[in-house]
């Protein structure tokens, strides 16, 4: 393929970047907040938004200012320590943060965490304050747990590239963002990403920009440029080409919630990828910790998928203070003639036979079978207990 697509190139490659302040807990004099990186706003600002009750929260997560299945269960159970620390209703809040987005199942499970801590806090005759400590407490293990998580899945991925694809530097296609902007780490399968390049084995990122909201092109590209990544942009229905290229030699995503029989819920167009995938005889590889994992929910056409505005698809919205790209607020750059209807769902569903493995911080499955989920099922929850 022309040099001209060998990946940005980025030059003398930076020292390992900053943290990002994705989301942490605050105690200001006025009360405790909670403080996330405003990523509608991403790449042009770096700007965070403080929130001091719940309501703040669950609009912050439905318009994605905090996103990416791990995070969103921390920023859920982050959400219960607040409105327990600040006096609110607890079980109200819970609610309301659960039910902020349907999708991801990670967000019922921080949610429920942190509840659980307070509740049992609460039965063994705890103040307030107390059981207030101990739903903190459980939120700040759940993002300790995932940053771990993180790093856990990173070293079993590039592995497991490895061993698929001897001997070579590796060309990875990602759909949406899996970085730190969803982790209490590095990320999912941008942490796998990263640490192939910290190996000195990523030979190219192909970015998927992925349509409506662009994480993509805002968020991934932003990750892989502070990180020093080789990485190329492209719009989603440019990714067929590549694999008839024989440009793509693994394909790295997250999911949202995968299901008892495999099947996996991720950003809308991971499943056209997993066909493409197929048919190139490329690894499609799905990346997500265990808490990741519903065994509740039994195959794909149980899964709740969020069908979101419309607007998002039919109008472009600048960032703006608490604005969803495409949410038609005032000043939306119409795509579409005005009126025009939309289909937009968040999310679609690959079912495991496209799935050529899901790497957890429990362990790698390959092939993805229901005996397979089990089996991580039960190690993550002695991983849980240890
Ligand atoms: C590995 S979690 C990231 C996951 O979340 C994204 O969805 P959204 O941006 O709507 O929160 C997308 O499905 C990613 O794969």
């Amino acid at each position: 393929m022309a040099d001209q697509y060998a990946g940005t190139d980025l030059g003398e490659q930076p020292p390992a970047p900053p943290p990002l302040p994705v989301l942490r807990w605050a105690e200001p004099p006025e009360g405790p907040v909670v403080v996330l990186l405003d990523q509608t706003r991403l790449p042009a600002e770096e700007v965070e938004t403080v929130c001091t009750d719940v309501p703040a929260l669950v609009r912050a997560i439905q318009t994605l200012a905090v996103r990416g299945a791990p995070l969103l269960g921390i920023a859920g159970a982050y959400g219960v320590a607040l409105a327990a620390a600040r006096g609110f209703d607890v079980d109200a809040a819970a609610t309301q943060l659960a039910e902020a987005r349907p999708t991801a199942v990670n967000l019922a499970h921080g949610v429920r965490r942190a509840l659980d801590a307070h509740r049992a806090a609460t039965d063994k005759g705890a103040t307030p304050e107390e059981a207030a400590t101990a739903a903190l407490t459980e939120a700040r293990r759940l993002h300790t747990e995932d940053a771990e998580a993180s790093a856990t899945m990173a070293t079993a991925g590039l592995a497991l590239l490895d061993e698929l694809l001897p001997g070579g530097s590796h060309r990875v296609l990602t759909h949406c963002n899996t970085g730190a902007l969803v982790s209490g780490g590095e990320g999912t399968a941008f942490a796998v990403v990263l640490a192939a390049h910290r190996a000195g084995r990523l030979r190219r990122l192909w970015v998927d920009e992925t349509r409506p909201l662009m994480q993509g092109a805002r968020l991934t590209a932003y990750e892989a440029a502070r990180n020093g990544l080789p990485y190329t942009l492209l719009t989603d229905n440019a990714a067929g080409s590549l694999f008839a290229a024989g440009e793509v030699d693994a394909v790295l995503v997250g999911a949202d919630r995968v299901t008892a029989d495999g099947s996996v819920a991720n950003k809308i167009g991971t499943y056209p990828l997993a066909v493409l995938a197929k048919y190139h005889h490329v690894p499609f590889i799905v990346v997500a910790p265990a808490t990741t994992i519903d065994p509740r929910t039994p195959d794909g056409a149980a899964t709740e998928i969020e069908h979101r505005p419309g607007s998002e698809v039919t109008q472009f919205t600048a960032p703006t203070p608490g604005a969803t790209a495409g949410t038609g607020t005032a000043g939306g750059t119409p795509l579409a003639p005005l009126g025009t209807q939309a289909y937009n769902p968040a999310f679609d569903v690959t079912p495991p036979e496209l799935v050529t493995a899901l790497v957890t911080e429990a362990g790698v499955v390959s092939p993805v079978t229901r005996g397979g989920i089990e089996e991580l099922c039960a190690r993550s929850r002695q991983v849980t207990i240890s």
